[in-house]
């Protein structure tokens, strides 16, 4: 175990990885996230979808420490989350892969990787060069472009390598804020085929998605969100057949499809 790893709480042994109870989140007076309960276990991959607004994002901003919860409590193998903002969050194991990606334009690929391993800085040399082997494994055509800059990349490239960026930095639980957004239909299967790949591997994940079927179809339980609510969770193969779920999020004309073609 490394120096920096915490000491464990008395009960990390059975705790989820992940516990989020009654967890609230306002911008101003406006509360985006209402009370909204859910765990992750090791090894598990869950996913939450809902539709636009739905308070996505601001979960996974205030997990990572970006935004201040309003009321709730949020622990991690048992062991409350200190209000320390995202730095103690990354040395606690979180890692969040925005939406935006948030990549290092000027920089190159590898430096960007490198920055991923930050909550190792101490033990650099030899942490950095395995990592980053092991990133390269995942995603051989970041080693092709180890020396492109960061903003010469496609959209699916800047995707790998904000992903690549987080397993540098060896996360208990890997946060991922739609990875598939913008992305062609080629890119985003290989994006869930690597989510998947990482789970074989033991990396948990917490996966935020608006493409309800790819997200339900990698995942082994699922909460859906709307209006800062959870209104449903489950095993995700069960909610993929319920009624509800087929005709808003995955049925040929969903409503949801409808209002984002609108
Ligand atoms: N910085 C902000 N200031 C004020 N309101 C905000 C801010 N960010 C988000 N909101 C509001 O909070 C609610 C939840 O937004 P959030 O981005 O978390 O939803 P989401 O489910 O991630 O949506 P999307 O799928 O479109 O990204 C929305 O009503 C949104 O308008």
């Amino acid at each position: 175990m490394s120096e920096h790893a915490p000491t464990p709480a008395p009960n990390a042994a059975t705790a989820p990885l992940l516990e989020v109870q009654n967890l609230s989140v306002a911008y101003g007076k406006i509360e985006a996230l209402t009370q909204a309960s859910l765990t992750v276990q090791a090894g598990e991959i869950v996913t939450v979808i809902g539709p636009n607004g739905a308070g996505k994002s601001t979960l996974l901003a205030a997990l990572m420490g970006v935004l201040p919860a309003r009321q709730g409590r949020i622990q991690l193998q048992g062991e409350a989350l200190s209000d320390g903002g995202v730095n103690a969050r990354v040395a606690r194991g979180l890692a969040l892969v925005p939406e935006t990606r948030a990549l290092f334009a000027s920089m190159s690929v590898e430096d960007n990787l490198r920055l991923g391993a930050f909550r190792f800085r101490r033990e650099a040399g030899s942490h950095h060069q395995h990592a980053l082997q092991e990133v390269f494994e995942l995603f051989p055509r970041l080693q092709e472009r180890r020396s492109q800059l960061a903003a010469t990349l496609s959209g699916g490239e800047r995707q790998m390598l904000a992903l690549g960026r987080a397993l540098m930095g060896r996360p208990r639980l890997l946060m991922l804020d739609e990875p598939s957004l913008g992305l062609a239909p080629l890119i985003v299967r290989d994006i869930f085929r690597i989510i998947e790949q990482l789970r074989r591997q033991g990396v948990s994940i917490l996966l935020v998605e608006q493409n309800a079927r790819a997200a339900l179809k990698v995942a082994d339980r699922a909460y859906v969100l709307e209006l800062g609510r959870v209104v449903m969770q489950g095993p995700a193969a069960e909610l993929a057949d319920d009624p509800r779920i087929v005709e808003t999020y995955l049925g040929l004309h969903s409503r949801h499809q409808d209002k984002l073609a609108a």
